[in-house]
């Protein structure tokens, strides 16, 4: 009879325990790193909690490495991601059983990865500030926080010491953002520096993008002038009810008569139009004065003050940013302008990203879409408030 455990092969490995949502982006940053033997999954269940997952790292895997930003310590105390990072900024979260050796970690990782890294900071404390800012000390290199971040082709600048910022939000930026089309009109309550309005901004949305903190306000701007959407994205810096509640106010000079409700019931809708360059270049001179909205939502129609250029398409596919294409020197195409929105009569979408307490501002809604005016049936909410 066949013994079949003689077969049997004993590995002594390593592996680290993830929520299992993670998989996907940890499985990308690990890639090389993991267990590849036949027939072994190299990521495997946890048999004390089904939402997390074990991702076994290969034999060769060693004390301390640094993949993409991401370092795994592996120590007595087990196995930690130990840092996310921003731009060369690297952020640590350091548990206080590894405190003791906190500058060895950090001019480990310091060394292991400079020139890409030159700062390593540890979060001290918990969060309490309303803007979402750490406090961080810096534990080895430049006492430089101004740092720059690439996500799906847009460039963010921030301070990560002023600013509320985290990379590893990625995905979800993307996934959301994934959802509007262009030439929607989409209202980010707390937007920081815009990683969900500038994407969106991109796609051809127009965004009204706000935050109460200065700082975020600051580089939000840079980062639309950077990113070339600055025409699309309008920045204020108020309490988030505040800002709702303007956005939805209408103006004096916009009130209408019941006739013009009636024609405007039947479902009036942006569309994308032909527009002569000369026209476009006309706009040009009005644009500079869209990008200073800041504290305030002026309620009342805004002189014709963006226009599209070139340049505004990311891909070059949408629709409303379609542009004028290489090769073609007649027209450009454009889609609904900053100035032509009326926000109290039709918004797509308002983003509320602030964990925690986003659905406290839910009240702020109440009675304030005018039924009179406002165009849709339907107003999309996406409060991400875990
Ligand atoms: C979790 S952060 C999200 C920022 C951005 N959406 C991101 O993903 O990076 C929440 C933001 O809300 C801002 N904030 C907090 N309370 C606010 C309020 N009452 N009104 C407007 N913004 C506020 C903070 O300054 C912070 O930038």
């Amino acid at each position: 009879m066949l013994d079949e455990s003689k077969f049997d092969v004993h590995l002594k490995l390593w592996a680290l325990r993830i929520p299992r949502e993670l998989c996907k982006v940890a499985t990308r940053i690990l890639n090389g790193y993991l267990l590849d033997k036949p027939r072994i999954k190299p990521i495997t269940e946890d048999p004390t909690c089904e939402k997390n997952r074990y991702m076994i790292l290969s034999e060769r895997s060693k004390i301390l490495f640094s993949i993409q930003g991401l370092t795994v310590l592996i120590s007595d105390a087990g196995l930690t991601l130990l840092h996310a990072h921003a731009g060369h900024v690297a952020h640590l979260n350091i548990h206080d059983e590894l405190l003791p050796y906190k500058d060895v970690i950090a001019k480990v990782i310091y060394d292991k990865n400079y020139p890409r890294i030159k700062t390593i900071v540890n979060k001290v404390g918990t969060i309490e500030n309303e803007f979402r800012v750490p406090k961080f000390e810096v534990l080895a290199g430049e006492d430089d926080t101004v740092t720059e971040v690439k996500q799906y082709g847009a460039t963010f600048k921030l301070d990560y010491s002023l600013v509320y910022w985290n990379s590893r939000l990625e995905h979800e930026h993307i996934r959301l953002v994934s959802q509007f089309r262009a030439g929607e009109i989409i209202c980010d309550m707390f937007a920081g520096i815009g990683p969900f309005a500038i994407p969106a901004a991109q796609k051809g949305c127009i965004v009204y993008a706000n935050d109460l903190n200065p700082d975020s306000i600051h580089y939000l701007k840079i980062n639309a002038e950077t990113n070339k959407v600055d025409n699309r994205v309008r920045a204020y810096n108020i309490d988030a009810r505040k800002f709702i509640s303007q956005l939805m106010e209408v103006p004096n000079s916009d009130e209408k008569s019941d006739s013009d409700i009636s024609m405007l019931k039947t479902g009036e809708k942006f569309e994308v139009k032909e527009v002569p360059d000369t026209v476009i270049s006309n706009l040009d001179a009005l644009q500079a004065s869209s990008r200073n909205a800041d504290s305030s939502v002026p309620p009342v129609k805004r002189p014709s003050d963006s226009c599209q250029s070139e340049n505004d398409s990311v891909d070059g596919t949408s629709a409303f940013v379609a542009g004028r294409r290489k090769g073609s020197k007649t027209k450009r195409m454009r889609g609904p302008e900053i100035s032509d929105v009326k926000t109290w009569e039709h918004v797509d979408h308002v983003i509320m990203n602030l964990p925690a307490s986003a659905l406290q501002f839910l009240d702020a809604f109440r009675g304030l879409i005018q039924r009179k005016y406002w165009t849709d049936l339907f107003l999309g909410f996406t409060a991400i408030a875990s």
